[in-house]
């Protein structure tokens, strides 16, 4: 039988948004259907991060070779480190019927963009740039002069939030989760009416 292919749903959004804790809490739910795709960096582990889990840590030669065999769907250097996902797993996961979800930042959203055009694009926002630093902050895995940079970096990252099918404001969690699901229950739907109406027009010939 015609098994449609998975769809691939991409989360963006700029550094401390909450997209790690979002995504976290999405996979918690019993019923969620998205496969996560780890990605590649080269950064190094933050304290209980665990190579294969949270990220594949490598070093940048190994990075570097992987773009040069062609194995990542895109890659992005972000404040000084690489970041990538693995071609491989999101297509055989894909053709297996089942949705493939990315957490990843906006220049790498831009490259899938052109690769996958019929993937779900949704940008988390955050309440305003003064929360962003809040949480930066709050979080304490970076140091004062790297949460500027990312706050800096986080204007630009913004301005890129037109080019996302949606925006999901993250003011609370569960709020953001509820939010996510409902447009991913939609595009899935809108889907199934396309394909419908287009065998049925096929029928019709
Ligand atoms: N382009 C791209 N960005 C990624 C990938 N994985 C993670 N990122 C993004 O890289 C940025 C930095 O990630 P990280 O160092 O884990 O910091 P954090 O997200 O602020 O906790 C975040 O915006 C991630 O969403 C990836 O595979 N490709
Ligand atoms: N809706 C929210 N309200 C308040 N704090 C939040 C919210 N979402 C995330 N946080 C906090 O903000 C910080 C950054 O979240 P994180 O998930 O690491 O962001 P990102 O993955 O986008 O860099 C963390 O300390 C997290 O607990």
């Amino acid at each position: 039988m015609y098994k449609q292919r998975g769809l691939l749903i991409v989360l963006s959004g700029p550094s401390g948004v909450g997209k790690g804790t979002v995504r976290k809490e999405l996979f918690q739910q019993p019923d969620t259907n998205y496969e996560y795709s780890i990605s590649m960096t080269t950064r190094s582990p933050r304290e209980g991060e665990q190579d294969g889990i949270d990220y594949y840590f490598k070093s940048r030669q190994e990075f570097e070779r992987r773009i040069e065999e062609g194995k990542l769907l895109e890659y992005a250097e972000y404040v000084g480190n690489y970041y990538g996902t693995p071609l491989d797993y999101v297509n055989a996961t894909l053709d297996a019927g089942r949705d493939v979800f990315l957490e990843i930042e906006v220049v790498g959203a831009a490259q899938v963009r052109e690769k996958v055009p019929d993937g779900l694009f949704i940008f988390l926002a955050p309440p305003s740039l003064s929360e962003l630093q809040v949480r930066l902050v709050g979080r304490g895995t970076e140091e004062a002069d790297v949460i500027a940079s990312r706050v800096l970096k986080a204007r630009d990252e913004l301005e890129m939030m037109n080019l996302y099918d949606y925006v999901v404001e993250n003011d609370e969690v569960t709020k953001a989760c509820d939010r996510i699901n409902a447009i991913v229950t939609a595009e899935h739907c809108r889907r199934e009416r396309v394909e419908k109406r287009y065998l049925q027009m096929l029928e019709g010939e």
